[in-house]
């Protein structure tokens, strides 16, 4: 995909996001990287489902604005994630209604909070470690998110929602659904006994 391209799925994806309810207002921020190795991101403030191609904001990866409207406050997470783990090409936020809701429960396990108990989380997406509450657009929260960057591939940061990693912004917008249909199901099954996957058939989806 050329820039123009990319540019267009981008402004496709928030609109499936939006007009789908995983997006409400203007919460929320995407990105990619680019083939010279700069960001595009959603900017500040912008509804995700009324993004422009030609308005998105173009970030080096120190963070100056190249072109496009001023971008997301999140945009230096962003940036954490990029340059702390290669394998990372988009970036997905949502305030999506479960994973959020699930964000903000006590006691989560910090280090994976979301038990398996369907295997296509195991498959897609691995541990979700939670990130401390700061508020949006804080830098501590790139802070945390460099130091996780390079073991998983998504993150919940407390009482604020999901960022979801992947090679392609298609992947990071299927792995952030996968999480958020389960972060779903834990609610439907609620305190009703879970048969969670063994660690026998956890190891087996991961090979
Ligand atoms: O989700 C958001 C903050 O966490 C939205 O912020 P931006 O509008 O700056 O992207
Ligand atoms: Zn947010």
């Amino acid at each position: 995909m050329n820039e123009q391209q990319m540019r267009e799925a981008m402004v496709r994806l928030g609109r499936s996001f939006f007009q789908r309810g995983y997006a409400t207002g203007s919460a929320g921020n995407l990105s990619l990287l680019l083939d010279d190795n700069t960001l595009l991101a959603t900017p500040t403030g912008s509804c995700l489902g009324e993004l422009q191609a030609e308005s998105l904001s173009k970030v080096t990866m120190d963070g100056e604005l190249i072109s496009g409207d001023k971008p997301s406050k999140e945009v230096s997470f962003h940036r954490a994630l990029y340059l702390n783990n290669p394998r990372c090409k988009a970036v997905v936020h949502l305030h999506c209604l479960y994973l959020t809701a699930l964000s903000c429960l006590e006691n989560l396990d910090r280090d994976n909070c979301i038990r398996p108990f369907t295997p296509y989380v195991v498959m897609k997406i691995g541990e979700v470690p939670v990130v401390p509450y700061f508020r949006p657009g804080d830098g501590r929260l790139g802070e945390h998110l460099a130091r996780l960057a390079p073991d998983y591939r998504a993150f919940l940061l407390a009482n604020h929602g999901p960022v979801v990693t992947g090679n392609s912004l298609q992947e990071a917008a299927d792995n952030l659904e996968e999480l958020e249909e389960t972060a779903r199901l834990m609610f439907i099954l609620g305190d009703r006994p879970v048969r969670y996957l063994t660690p026998e058939e956890i190891a087996e989806l991961r090979n």
